[in-house]
């Protein structure tokens, strides 16, 4: 089976220009298909407060009112969307920015009020592997934000790194697939004090006992449970590492198994 890498990047490699440029660099020189995932989380967020609009957060997920969607969408399907995948062209990358609603490749329902009502956020319903296929054979490279629609013409903002899970495991039929989660620091850390206290290797077992030890929290939680979401369902590798690591998978690093 051929390989293919869904990359998702977050707040603090999109915020750092610099470390923005350079990973997407290395993102266009990967060979083979690819798919690039981002969020951009922190940036909703200043403009937010820059638009006198509350922010909140609850488990790492923004509880998303009619004026937080707009922001969101700006910001994601917007500014952010489009100024990577114009880097991209820039890098002889032939990148295709979407959201969930174009092609109608990302299906999501609004979750259900249970004790947080978390607003205009969706769950994933399917993926359309099959039409992303079809991309990634004319040689163009999908590049996703954090927005999904529920085909009744309402769009909800997905967490990003659900959405690299979703769409990593769309492709495992037809590819095998590694998932990097890309971010700031090495990987997941025993003492977040402590830059160089890496785990290397999580797995079920290791990820409760680092619950019960409050060792992660905020966006950390979803990332975690995302990972271990897409190993289950036949995804073949999943790393959570720094942005450097598409250009140098030799780095220390955490990977995550069943
Ligand atoms: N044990 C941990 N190891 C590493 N990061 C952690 C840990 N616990 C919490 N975090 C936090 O999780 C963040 C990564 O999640 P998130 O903010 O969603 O990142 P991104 O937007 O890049 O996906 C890190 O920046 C860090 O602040
Ligand atoms: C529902 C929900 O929380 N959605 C996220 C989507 C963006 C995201 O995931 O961005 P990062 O990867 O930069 O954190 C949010 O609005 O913050």
């Amino acid at each position: 089976m051929e390989k293919i890498l869904v990359a998702k990047i977050g707040g603090n490699v999109i915020e750092d220009e610099k470390v923005l440029a350079s990973f997407l660099q290395d993102f266009s020189k990967v060979k083979g298909p690819k798919i690039l995932v981002h969020g951009g989380g922190k940036m909703a967020t200043k403009l937010a407060d820059k638009l006198g609009v509350k922010t909140e957060m609850i488990d790492g997920r923004r509880i998303t009112s009619s004026e937080n969607l707009d922001i969101v969408l700006m910001t994601y399907a917007g500014v952010l969307n489009k100024k990577i995948v114009a880097a991209l062209q820039k890098n002889n990358c032939n990148a295709l920015g979407l959201t969930g609603a174009d092609g109608n490749v990302i299906q999501a329902q609004k979750r259900p009020p249970q004790f947080v009502d978390y607003g205009y956020v969706g769950d994933i319903v399917k993926v359309d592997g099959v039409i992303i296929k079809n991309w990634l054979e004319q040689n163009i490279v999908p590049v996703f934000c954090a927005v999904t629609h529920d085909t009744s013409g309402q769009l909800l903002n997905t967490n990003a790194d659900t959405i690299a899970s979703e769409i990593a495991a769309a492709m495992s039929p037809f590819y095998e697939v590694s998932l990097f989660y890309c971010f700031e620091l090495q990987g997941v850390l025993e003492d977040i004090e402590d830059k160089s206290s890496i785990i290397e290797y999580i797995d079920q077992l290791k990820y409760k006992e680092l619950q019960d030890q409050n060792v992660i929290s905020a966006g950390m939680l979803p990332k975690l449970k995302n990972c271990f979401d897409a190993l289950k369902k036949n995804v073949n590798e999943v790393h959570i590492a720094n942005a450097d690591f598409v250009k140098d998978n030799s780095i220390k690093h955490t990977t995550l198994c069943l």
